[in-house]
């Protein structure tokens, strides 16, 4: 277990004796570093506080904590959908606030807790991002990322309300990964869905770390789905990342709120 001080600098915390604990290639190599990431208010109310983190490639980490601990406001940070102080947020060891914002968005890919579909088929969905950067995906292509997303031949023409909202949760996730993202960015993304559907969900995440090396970052207040699928847990408290932790090492927690959060929510 691993406790922080203010502003202390993070390394790749949970590499274990055999700095392999995924199983897939080591946790040698970061994908995204956070570095003092603030926030305060317009009022002065501190959202984020000096939060340090190291992401490495092709984990899943999960990100608990009680409501407006900043969880939210940390991924949205993540891709520029709110903008980070520069020097705070690094992709691949570039200021993402040196990048073109579109670009970071569409490699830092995003899925909110109610999924919208736009008009149209479910193929004039997966297509919408591609098309923007000028790539038409051929159907065959479309086939494929209904697949990685656990959809069926059978969603290709399918509309919006055609779709339960797991489905149509699977749905957004194709349209995400239609723009081929390395990172993946998950708010609450089953806690609208039945337990079947939040199965399926698991299992593709799982399965795009596993086959793809993809680095996937959820907010969850399931402690259940956390130890189910991260491979590293950060516990935000009050705006600061009071602890990270292997998922199987939640129960020891020190942080007093962080305990307590704990036991409600187990
Ligand atoms: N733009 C903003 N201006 C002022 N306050 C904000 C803004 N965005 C978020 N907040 C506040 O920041 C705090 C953290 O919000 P955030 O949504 O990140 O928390 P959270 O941990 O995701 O909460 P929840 O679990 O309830 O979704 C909350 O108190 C919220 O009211």
């Amino acid at each position: 277990m691993e406790s922080f001080q203010d502003g202390e600098r993070l390394h790749l915390l949970v590499v274990d004796e055999a700095g392999d604990t995924t199983g897939n290639g080591t946790w040698q190599e970061t994908k995204i570093e956070v570095r003092d990431l603030t926030k305060v208010s317009d009022k002065g109310v501190v959202i984020l506080s000096k939060v340090n983190v190291d992401i490495p490639k092709g984990v899943i980490m999960g990100i608990i904590g009680p409501s407006g601990s900043g969880k939210s406001t940390f991924l949205r940070a993540l891709n520029r959908l709110w903008e980070p102080p520069r020097a705070s947020v690094f992709l691949d060891a570039v200021d993402i606030c040196d990048l073109d914002v579109l670009g970071v968005r569409r490699k830092v890919g995003m899925l909110f807790q109610l999924p919208a579909i736009f008009e149209g088929t479910v193929a004039d969905n997966i297509r919408y991002g591609p098309q923007l950067r000028g790539k038409k995906l051929s159907d065959n292509d479309v086939y494929k990322f209904l697949a990685l997303a656990d959809l069926d031949s059978s969603f290709f023409n399918k509309s919006g309300g055609e779709l339960s909202v797991g489905q149509a949760q699977r749905v957004a996730l194709a349209r995400t990964l239609a723009n081929e993202p390395e990172v993946l960015l998950l708010d609450e993304p089953t806690s609208a869905l039945d337990p079947i559907s939040t199965q399926n969900i698991e299992d593709v995440l799982v399965k795009l770390k596993t086959d793809r090396g993809m680095t996937i970052v959820f907010v969850s207040h399931s402690i259940k789905q956390i130890q189910r699928i991260a491979d590293v847990v950060c516990l935000l408290v009050d705006g600061e990342i009071v602890e990270i932790l292997k998922p199987e090492q939640l129960s020891k927690a020190s942080h007093p709120t962080a305990q307590r959060f704990l036991e409600l929510s187990s």
